[in-house]
């Protein structure tokens, strides 16, 4: 088998709520998983477990008390856990996609424009890229009336759309995500499964939340129980 694209080793975690006399919430402990290119992984457990704080550490978000999350960055490997600032914005930037259940909205950029972003930032023309973010939108039956206009005020449903446009449309070889379907009807549903099983067929990496059963069984592979890594003390 190939290398892994990303290694997680005994990740632990307790959040200490300095203002609440310094409460310890034990989250993880011992966590280990690989994650291998092609494959899409859930985390699972029941509501508590510790599923979102788990891909917050992978994204760096959150920082873990004990543990390595190794990930594969063409030739280098980079430590999450350990890795300098700038160097997890370069890893975020081209190697390590994160689509969150929210859109951050940006004022006044259209969804056109928040779309086709990221494929910018990896240097392709905008003659290619806002054509790819049309036709991704289309895909997703966002109303092409939509598109110039800032999504703000769109629909829980429609920003969410548009959120998975922009997390999908540039290849990053890791994906990590929270929820993609949360808000989305049944038909844009096979979409967004659709659009994760072109990614894994790309050879990208996806560990995600899925509550949706009909979608996990679709897309996952396997399911990582959080609940199996305990709690620390
Ligand atoms: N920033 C934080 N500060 C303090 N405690 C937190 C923080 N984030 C999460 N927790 C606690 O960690 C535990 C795990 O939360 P988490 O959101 O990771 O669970 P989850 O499995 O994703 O749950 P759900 O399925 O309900 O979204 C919870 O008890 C929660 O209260």
């Amino acid at each position: 088998m190939s290398e892994p694209i990303l290694q997680a080793s005994g990740l632990s975690k307790t959040f200490v709520l300095h203002l609440r006399e310094g409460a310890r919430l034990p989250v993880v402990s011992g966590a280990s998983f690989e994650l291998h290119a092609g494959e899409c992984v859930a985390l699972g457990g029941p509501s508590g477990a510790g599923k979102s704080s788990l891909l917050k550490m992978v994204y760096g978000n959150y920082r873990v008390d004990a543990g390595a999350i190794r990930v594969r960055d063409g030739d280098e490997q980079v430590d999450v856990a350990r890795a300098a600032p700038r160097r997890l914005i370069r890893l975020r930037a081209h190697t390590m996609g994160y689509v969150s259940q929210f859109l951050r909205v940006i004022p006044r950029v259209s969804a056109l424009d928040v779309v086709a972003d990221p494929l910018l930032g990896d240097g392709v023309a905008p003659e290619e890229a806002l054509p790819r973010a049309r036709a991704l939108l289309g895909r997703l039956n966002l109303p092409e009336r939509l598109w110039p206009l800032p999504p703000a005020t769109f629909s829980g449903g429609e920003q969410q759309r548009v959120n998975i446009a922009r997390g999908l449309i540039a290849h990053r070889p890791l994906l990590l995500m929270d929820e993609p379907t949360a808000s989305l009807d049944a038909a844009n549903r096979q979409v967004v499964v659709e659009l994760i099983g072109e990614k894994k067929r790309a050879g990208v990496a996806i560990l995600g939340i899925f509550h949706d059963s009909e979608v996990r069984e679709a897309v996952c592979d396997r399911v990582i129980d959080v609940t199996t890594f305990g709690q620390a003390a």
